[in-house]
């Protein structure tokens, strides 16, 4: 049976083009109502993973009718620069959202430019403020990976409550927001990492593995539960048999199929869908910047008010 039509393949594809075609909807519809989405991109250095990410954003932006600018900023920016130009996008009303590629340059405090994005505009869900919403259950501005990643999970009908989850890998961005977006929704988590004694006993247990760690291959079919769905956030670039570079994700998934009920490929499964949750959030953004803008002047209607 060939990838494309095996159906333990869970495909981020057809998924991230329902929510494209929903923020489209919207999109025409704050137009019309004089209040066009903007998303601004920020990059500082040169990265390649970040190059892939950034293209797909404007391309769906471009889709979606979300206008979309790219900042690039070189590495030798000071954080102090940044932050500045970070209040100058809070400042313009005419910009949505706002999201700061990662990596940045290490002499840049990473969390100190999240923070400097206004919460209103923190369209990954990477401030504080964001985050902390998360605890409180309120789930719709979900940092975009964690999210995409529980998006894939939901496709495949299991009941998540009291599904036994386990990740591994828990980074601020990606693992421990996905560890609450799923506690929110009823599953038991469990988080392992670089101090865990035996991720393989852990991974064995899960119904769903959840795994982005940046190691090809580090789940096998023996650390598996026959039956379960695996999500792999893993992006790595190597070099494949035939001497090309290929991207490849954390679960080898040659094995590991015959043993998961459902497995994301990589690529074609939570990336494409981080994309279009990006473009969700930023409509999301927009909505919370008119409800505070209707609550302030008393109409819904910005062209009028000017
Ligand atoms: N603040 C921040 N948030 C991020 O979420 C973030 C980041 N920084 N830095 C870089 C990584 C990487 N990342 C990707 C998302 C989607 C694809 C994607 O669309 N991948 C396609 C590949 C398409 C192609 O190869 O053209 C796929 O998996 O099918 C790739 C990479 C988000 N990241």
């Amino acid at each position: 049976m060939s990838l494309s039509d095996d159906s333990r393949y869970l495909k981020g594809g057809p998924v991230a083009q329902r929510i494209i075609a929903a923020v489209r909807e919207d999109a025409a519809i704050a137009k019309a109502e004089g209040f066009p989405p903007k998303l601004i991109s920020i990059t500082v250095g040169d990265t390649d993973a970040v190059d892939v990410y950034v293209r797909n954003q404007r391309a769906k932006a471009e889709l979606a009718g979300i206008d979309f600018e790219e900042r690039r900023f070189p590495a030798t920016i000071t954080a102090g620069e940044l932050e500045a130009a970070i209040h100058g996008l809070n400042a313009d009303p005419r910009v949505t959202g706002i999201i700061i590629q990662r990596p940045v340059p290490a002499h840049i405090p990473i969390k100190t430019l999240q923070a400097a994005v206004h919460p209103l505009k923190d369209v990954e869900g990477m401030h504080p403020a964001s985050i902390g919403n998360i605890v409180y259950n309120q789930l719709d501005l979900a940092p975009c990976t964690a999210a995409a990643s529980v998006e894939l999970l939901k496709e495949t009908g299991l009941d998540l409550r009291g599904l036994e989850v386990v990740i591994v890998g828990h980074s601020e961005i990606v693992g421990k927001p996905i560890a609450f977006l799923l506690m929110s929704e009823g599953a038991t988590v469990t988080v392992c990492h670089h101090m865990t004694r035996s991720v393989a006993a852990h991974a064995r247990r899960a119904d769903a593995l959840f795994v982005a760690v940046g190691k090809p291959r580090l789940i096998k079919a023996d650390m598996v539960k026959p039956g379960a769905a695996v999500i792999d956030i893993g992006i790595n670039s190597e070099i494949g048999p035939d001497g090309q570079s290929r991207v490849v994700g954390d679960v080898d998934t040659d094995s590991v199929r015959h043993v998961a009920s459902w497995i994301t490929p990589v690529p074609g499964g939570v990336g494409p869908i981080t994309v279009a949750i990006l473009l969700r959030n930023t409509m999301v953004a927009l909505s919370r910047q008119r409800a505070l803008y209707e609550a302030t002047y008393g109409t819904a209607d910005r062209l009028a008010a000017e």
